[in-house]
């Protein structure tokens, strides 16, 4: 059995201290043997929802959950007649645009029975891949999250092919967890949690608890699809959760048909499922990847006042004390953040576009509304996207 590393916390009350959450429901859990969609499942969930996003008499406080749901080819298949999944890529893609309509009437009305609005969000790769979209698909989730409504988010099927196919929601589970800099990635399946082999091949097999995202003896032990519904299987699992791990999210791998399993997971219920826990805390993930981004995309030069702040006072650095833009980069690129001998001494992501940034130059942030028409927020590079070099 793996054993944990050191953490720094236990890594079953970081679960229980999660506020921003994304579950992941899979084909193989949310069909009807294949056979459309399961309404009574799709049922318990939304309830389940209700109780953590609103909070419950119990003392569970509010939390913010995107749904990543599969089963538009499912559904699809049964509206269309279909026997067998198809094995042409025009054909599944049809299937899903069939399908996802029914899945998001499903998921809109369960959800608003139980008091939640919801929202449908389609992404594909070149989505996450291209920075512009990637804030844009950020910033909406985002706010549909502040204003408490369920993003319940697919791969667009209809516009991608084999190559830029995500091809399984664990996937894009995780990357949507990454945009979302989420605590936790929940991802339902048809098994009780992630096992030391596959259960259906090896009755022997034993149910891990816990172990750290990314570990490579967790790759070994996971088998592909257990049956012809769902794709992926564990690995694509296991490497979600690896993926999930880089911004900080632990993830829970656990049976969807749990009675409760949502609720009993936030109110800090342990073993239910597999927890492989993110060695790194969400900041700590978050200021290791600004270190490690090669691609600068421009510098701001500080006068000397601004490089004490940051450097000595850990302070966000403000407009007032840039003197000087360099390059040309877009919110939310790395910059390097110089001092005025043109030094390197911090890197962080920007909150505003090199062109604006110019107009900033010097200002007091109170300024910012008169001169740019807008505020995006107060700071050049806020103390949390900021790590000294
Ligand atoms: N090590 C493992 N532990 C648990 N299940 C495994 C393992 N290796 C392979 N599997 C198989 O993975 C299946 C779940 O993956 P998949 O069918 O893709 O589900 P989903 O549609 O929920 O993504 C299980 O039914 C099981 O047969
Ligand atoms: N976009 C597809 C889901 C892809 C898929 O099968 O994913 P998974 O649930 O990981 O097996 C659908 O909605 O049918």
């Amino acid at each position: 059995m793996i054993s944990p590393t050191s953490a720094s916390s236990h890594p079953w009350d970081n679960v229980r201290l999660a506020r921003r959450i994304v579950v992941k429901v899979g084909s193989s859990l949310v069909t009807n043997q294949g056979q459309g969609l399961d309404a009574q499942a799709i049922d318990e969930w939304a309830r389940q929802l209700s109780r953590i996003v609103h909070g419950d008499a119990h003392g569970m406080g509010r939390r913010e959950v995107i749904m990543v749901s599969s089963g538009a080819i499912a559904e699809g298949m049964k509206r269309m007649g279909m026997q067998r999944r198809p094995r042409e890529l025009h054909e599944l893609q049809a299937a899903a645009a069939v399908g996802q309509m029914g899945l998001v009437q499903m998921y809109e009305s369960k959800l608003r029975h139980y008091g939640l609005g919801s929202a449908q969000v389609l992404l594909t790769h070149a989505d996450m891949a291209d920075r512009e979209r990637y804030l844009n698909a950020r910033v909406t989730l985002l706010t549909l999250l502040a204003r408490g409504i369920v993003p319940v988010i697919n791969e667009n099927d209809t516009v991608v092919n084999d190559e830029i196919k995500f091809g399984d929601n664990d996937t894009l589970g995780a990357l949507v967890a990454n945009l979302v800099v989420a605590d936790l990635l929940i991802i339902l399946t048809d098994q009780n949690g992630f096992y030391t082999a596959d259960p259906r091949k090896h009755p022997e097999a034993e149910k891990v608890q816990l172990a750290r995202a990314g570990d490579p003896a967790l790759e070994a032990m996971a088998g592909g699809a257990g049956t012809s519904i769902g794709t992926g299987g564990m690995l694509t699992k296991v490497l979600a959760a690896k993926r999930a791990a880089r911004s900080g999210a632990s993830t829970i791998i656990a049976w969807g048909r749990e009675p409760d399993i949502l609720p009993r997971l936030m109110a800090g219920e342990q073993g239910i499922g597999s927890l492989l826990y993110a060695p790194m805390h969400k900041l700590q993930a978050r200021k290791q990847w600004i270190a490690d981004h090669l691609q600068l995309h421009g510098a701001v030069v500080l006068d000397a006042g601004a490089v004490r702040k940051i450097v000595a006072e850990g302070k966000s650095l403000l407009p007032v004390g840039i003197t000087a833009v360099k390059g040309s980069f877009t919110r939310g690129e790395v910059i390097a953040i110089e001092d005025e001998a043109g030094l390197q001494i911090a890197r962080g992501l920007v909150n505003y576009s090199d062109q604006e940034a110019r107009k900033l130059c010097r200002h007091p942030s109170a300024d910012i509304e008169a001169l740019l028409g807008y505020v995006a927020e107060p700071e050049m590079v806020h103390r949390d996207n900021l790590v000294l070099i």
